[in-house]
């Protein structure tokens, strides 16, 4: 009596696929061939051998595709848009690490960018300016005596006169001129730097330096006074290390220890996932130097970490030492009077002959002249065995006596002190030389890269979250512009639909307006969370109810039908309801849901308000018949706006409906009609003893979908068949035709149209559709461009996300004794490579992926690969890694498609576990519903841990297999719940 059982008992025949094309419809179901409604309603081409829209010509006949044998289990699929959403754990560690990583990222990573730039151009600074100064840093050296501190002040001085040299410093390397930096002037942080020849004291400033000193405040203190610099930079530096600590714990693999995993580069990625590899593997690279170069600026930074580290260290605390010091710029920017050149010469002299009878070694000495000149002289210098430059002695000299009052080693300090030394020259690289340096340049470069990338990432993911609330607030507008007033529920009319992919629920949505228009209060609600008894909490129940499977209910259905099935004899006694039965002649049990449904309420003891109304494909006169069955009920003449939307197809697509202009018309889920070049064709399977199975990449540029979505592709007869048919028609392909609103030749408008019967039989090199209307070899070239018929497009799995940068579709290669699949063999053979493709982008709601972010099982065989490979991307993307593919094919040999990019899944973690099942390898048949048996605990588990499964590929065979295997499992009644919380979700042709 019930859908279940029904169908249960019932092995059926499928339409042949891709063979003929009916008039394409506005909402293209996925099915195989059909005779169209318009050869039943006697349309001129009515009786030609049509196939209707369709999708993925070739499924797999063979994998997972073992003739069912016995009773087939009803499929089970939930509403996408409308399922409750699943139960979701609490955010989990990953979730928080991943909310911190994007929200630190778009925040602090735009202003890291700018530091990490500054930090890259600051790394050369010094080779930078000696490329703008030539000979001003570095002279050429000459067999003369250089000069010592006190000639250098004093050839200083015969040119700036009595300005204050803070400091001066001296290089053993010959050639190299002393740099003299005198005391800031009022308002300035640094005093400026002149560079003195050590042999002739000529003094030069360099060019550019005052950049470098900008770049140097950006880098340090974003431009801000230090005091409030220092905590910001400070700061950034902390995200900077939490931003590493979370990119590492969200990429973290399966195999940690796979070097590869985590640093090999994908070159061949695009779009989305090309962004995400270079933002995690370089991630990977740079890391280790974004952790020493925040370690160590926040020792910088922060005061509180250098005076802890200083005294961990057991340095004095620096107040006391700059108190013992003397401060290198005083107040004054002249020089003292006692310091005066005339005298400052033979101080400094007999300080420096002080430091070289105690340094004969010294490579560079940097001297800190104090303001006072009782204050000694602080000489900070390497020798020639320095590890590095911060590896300084120190020595003070009291400039008038020459009596040195400190002498302290660096290879005297303790271990921790000399660590301390250690943080300059490993912030800038220099730690471990030219490499070191280089490391930290392209680190610095690096971080724009990652703002950029992970800038993009971010909008990507927003906009992608945007498009699926757009699709899912459009249904839920829907909802509430038809819903009853609160309260009204017992006065109102419910408008109850079973959909699979859509059509019921449109036309449910559309009848409820229209009746709102009308003044009738009418509430929408899917099937699929309503309990029978539901039902009587209405004044009248109009139904909409498609069918799936073998006439079986929608996927998310089949929990009401079971409790439908189970509920009391005159439990539904007092219900009044109407039924639109919507279904497709070609499939043997048409209608069977519908039928069963209306047999199953009148048992229950429900009247009927009208005789159930039966939809074949979309035919418009019975639409237009549950239309006035409505009008009457509410006491009207007429509604509008029920019979002409989606749902309402046959033979209602003209030619101009199919321009690239086409509008998307409200509420049709598929967007406009575009031209995409064809990009790229591969043959993925060569020597299969299957059907040749292509990757075809359109163009797609501004297109936007996400997982689980289809392509319409609206094929065209090649050119061979249509020259072929004009030479037997007698007619001039070059004559311009109207067709719509489009003027063409004749010869592309029959490229473009279901072919009519010639008047003498034509052989051709494709099973090219033709319809039954023959055209006399007299009749104008505009006669028989009014009778041709569009060409029915076919709906394809999108095997790619936006990301990747094309619309990629797995095709089955079809062929037939008269040719190739008209639909598959225009996009695998006819159509040349840049050819422009009309195709439009249509949602799959019934095979959206989820918001939960639980384990996914994908399971599939064939081009049914595709659908899943859409999904795995996307999960890869979020960084959902808990995934279970069980993929079936026929011959490991030849048969083992996208090989390289499960391999990378696997090795990236993403694929915890893997089912690759060839049917024919084995001595015995193995398809996926056989391994997945073999995996039932297993597959418990999952399930238990709040997996969905997604089914894609062959209805007949492998989804019903797996649906029997999944009945086996979890019991039908599991089953059929998991399907109307929206975790089964199945895709199938
Ligand atoms: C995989 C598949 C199986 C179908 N099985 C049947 C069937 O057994 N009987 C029938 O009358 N129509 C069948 N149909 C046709 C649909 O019921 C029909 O296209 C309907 O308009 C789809 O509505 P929906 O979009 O609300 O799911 C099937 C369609 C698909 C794609």
């Amino acid at each position: 009596m019930m859908p279940s059982s029904v169908v249960a008992t019932t092995t059926r025949k499928r339409p042949p696929h891709d063979q003929a094309p009916s008039p394409p419809l506005p909402h293209p179901v996925r099915a195989a061939g059909r005779r169209s409604a318009a050869q039943r309603r006697g349309r001129p081409w009515a009786g030609a051998v049509n196939a209707r829209p369709q999708r993925r010509d070739g499924r797999n006949d063979a994998v997972g595709a073992p003739p069912p044998a016995g009773p087939t289990p009803p499929p089970a699929r939930p509403r996408a848009a409308r399922r409750p959403t699943l139960p979701l754990a609490p955010p989990g560690w990953r979730q928080l690490w991943f909310q911190l990583h994007w929200l630190v990222g778009i925040t602090g990573g735009t202003l890291l960018m700018v530091i990490g730039l500054s930090g890259a151009l600051l790394s050369f600074r010094e080779e930078c300016l000696d490329l703008l100064n030539p000979g001003v840093r570095q002279v050429a050296p000459r067999a003369e005596p250089v000069l010592a501190p006190a000639q250098v002040a004093a050839a200083v001085a015969r040119v700036h006169g009595t300005r204050r040299i803070s400091t001066m410093m001296l290089y053993a390397e010959p050639g190299a001129a002393t740099r003299v930096i005198f005391a800031p002037l009022p308002g300035q942080r640094r005093g400026e730097s002149i560079y003195v020849d050590p042999y002739s004291g000529t003094a030069q400033a360099l060019r550019g330096h005052q950049a470098f000193e900008w770049i140097e405040a950006l880098h340090r203190w974003l431009l801000l006074p230090r005091e409030t610099g220092d905590p910001v930079t400070g700061t950034l530096a902390l995200l900077l290390i939490g931003m590493a600590a979370s990119g590492l714990y969200l990429r973290w693999p399966r195999r940690p220890l796979s070097w590869r995993t985590w640093l090999t580069f994908d070159p061949a990625l695009r779009g989305r996932p090309f962004l995400w590899n270079l933002h995690a593997v370089l991630g990977t690279w740079v890391l280790p130097l974004y952790l020493v170069l925040a370690g160590t600026g926040l020792y910088w930074s922060f005061d509180i970490v250098r005076d802890s580290l200083e005294s961990w260290a057991g340095r004095p605390p620096r107040a006391a030492m700059n108190h013992a010091a003397a401060k290198p710029a005083g107040k004054s920017a002249d020089m003292p009077a006692e310091m005066a050149h005339a005298t400052g010469t033979p101080t400094l002299a007999l300080a420096w002959d002080s430091f070289l009878g105690k340094a004969p070694d010294w490579r560079m000495a940097s001297l800190r002249i104090s303001e006072k000149a009782t204050q000694p002289v602080q000489i900070s210098w390497l020798d020639a065995a320095a590890p590095h430059e911060q590896a300084r002695n120190r020595m003070s000299v009291l400039a008038a006596s020459g009596k040195i009052t400190q002498d302290k080693r660096y290879a005297d300090l303790n271990a921790r002190d000399r660590f301390l030394t250690t943080f300059y020259p490993l912030h800038m690289g220099t730690y471990f030389g030219l490499p070191g340096r280089l490391a930290m340049m392209v680190a610095g470069l690096a971080m724009p890269l990652f703002g950029i990338t992970g800038w993009m990432l971010y909008l990507g993911r927003r906009k992608l979250k945007r498009a699926a609330r757009a699709e899912r607030a459009l249904l839920a507008d829907a909802d509430t512009a038809v819903a009853a007033p609160a309260g009204a529920a017992a006065a109102s009319t419910l408008l109850a639909y079973a959909s699979q992919s859509g059509s019921a629920e449109r036309l449910a949505l559309r009848s409820a307006a229209a009746l709102r228009q009308a003044g009738v209060a009418a509430t929408v609600q899917s099937l699929d969370r309503l309990a029978p008894s539901d039902l009587l909490g209405y004044a009248r129940v109009l139904l909409v109810a498609s069918s799936f499977g073998e006439g079986e209910p929608p996927d998310g259905t089949r929990r009401f039908a079971r409790l439908l099935k189970q509920a009391d004899p005159a439990s539904l006694a007092g219900l009044r309801f109407g039924l639109l039965a919507l279904g497709d002649r070609h499939y043997s049990d048409f209608c069977g849901f519908g039928r069963a449904l209306d047999e199953r309420l009148r048992a229950l003891g429900a009247k009927q308000l009208f005789p159930a109304i039966e939809v074949d494909d979309g035919d418009a006169v019975a639409l237009q018949r549950w239309s006035q069955s409505l009008a009457q009920l509410c006491g009207v003449d007429q509604l509008t706006g029920i019979a002409d939307g989606a749902g309402a197809g046959a033979g209602k697509r003209t030619h101009g409906s199919a321009d690239a202009t086409n509008a998307n018309p409200a509420g049709d889920p598929a967007g406009a009609w575009q031209t995409w070049p064809l990009v790229a064709r591969t043959l993925l399977n060569p020597g299969s003893q299957g059907g040749p199975l292509y990757e075809v990449v359109l163009d797609g540029a501004g297109a936007n979908w996400q997982a689980g979505a289809l392509l319409e592709v609206l094929p065209r007869n090649p050119d061979g068949a249509v020259a072929a048919w004009l030479r037997q028609s007698g007619l001039d392909g070059h004559a311009s035709v109207r067709l719509g609103s489009a003027v063409c030749s004749l010869h592309e408008a029959l490229a473009r149209s279901i072919l009519p019967a010639p008047a003498v039989p034509t052989s051709s090199a494709s099973a090219v559709p033709t319809s039954s209307a023959s055209v006399a070899p007299t009749s104008s070239a505009q006669a028989c461009a009014d009778q041709l018929r569009p060409l029915a497009p076919r709906s394809y799995s999108l095997a790619s996300l936006p990301q990747d940068g094309g619309l990629q579709l797995l095709v089955r290669q079809e062929s037939h004794p008269g040719g190739l699949g008209l639909g598959s063999g225009w996009l695998t053979a006819h159509a040349p490579l840049d050819a422009p493709i009309q195709a439009r982008l249509q949602a799959n709601p019934g095979f959206a992926p989820a918001e939960a972010d639980g384990p996914a099982i994908f399971i599939g065989n064939g081009s049914g690969f595709a659908g899943l490979r859409a999904h795995l991307r996307a999960r890869a993307l979020a960084g959902r890694r808990r995934n279970w593919l069980l993929f079936g094919e026929r011959e490991q040999a030849y048969d083992s498609i996208c090989a390289d990019e499960i391999a990378q899944w696997q090795a990236a973690g993403l694929l915890p576990r893997l089912d690759l099942v060839f049917s024919r390898d084995g001595a015995c048949r193995e398809y996926v519903q056989d391994r997945l048996r073999g995996a039932a605990d297993e597959l418990r588990g999952w399930i238990a841990d709040g997996a969905m499964v997604y089914v894609c590929g062959s209805l007949q065979g492998m989804a019903g297999g797996v649906d029997a295997a999944l009945v086996e499992i979890l019991g039908a009644d599991a089953l059929d719940d998991l399907a109307a919380a929206g975790r089964y979700r199945r895709d199938v042709y």
